[in-house]
């Protein structure tokens, strides 16, 4: 499906890194490089707007090796770009590790995925459907 996107970064469109990715990889767009000390948070600019059509979203998720050699994740992870917003998308990093992590212009920062979601209305009722597990919930089947 095509998506409307406005680039106004300095680097090249998010992109699938492999052919049956899930997610695009999105860079960083910074008028200079951003450190962050360990538990700091930043947002960190794309210059990258889009247009989502109605019933989808953009998940904007952590990069598994940033978060494994360096600490790094998202703190609203996954962030939800909504189909009506047309602000610039930005990330919120966090630096979960003892070192300073230095952010540049084209680091690949994170990754989004686009997706379908309902949007519900409620039937509100006086009982729920019974169920096997009833109210069980937060390990109550055990951990082994
Ligand atoms: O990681 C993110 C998360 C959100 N957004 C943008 C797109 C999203 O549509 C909007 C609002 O996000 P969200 O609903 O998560 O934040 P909120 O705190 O509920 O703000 P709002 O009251 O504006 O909805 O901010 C981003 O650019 N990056
Ligand atoms: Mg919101």
């Amino acid at each position: 499906m095509n998506i409307k996107i406005i680039n106004r970064s300095k680097n090249t469109l998010p992109a699938y890194e492999t052919l049956h990715a899930a997610g695009m990889d999105m860079r960083a767009d910074l008028e200079a490089p951003v450190t962050l000390k360990p538990l700091e948070r930043k947002l960190i600019p794309t210059g990258l707007f889009i247009e989502l059509p109605e019933g989808y979203e953009a998940q904007i998720r952590p990069r598994s090796g940033l978060a494994f050699k360096h600490g790094i994740g998202i703190v609203n992870s996954p962030g939800t770009i909504d189909a009506d917003y047309r602000g610039e998308i930005k990330v919120l990093l966090v630096n979960l590790s003892a070192e300073d992590f230095e952010v540049n212009t084209g680091d690949r920062i994170a990754q989004m995925v686009v997706a379908k979601h309902e949007q519900v209305q409620w039937q509100e009722v006086e009982e729920l459907g019974e169920t096997t597990r009833g109210a069980g919930g937060y390990g109550h089947t055990g951990v082994g």
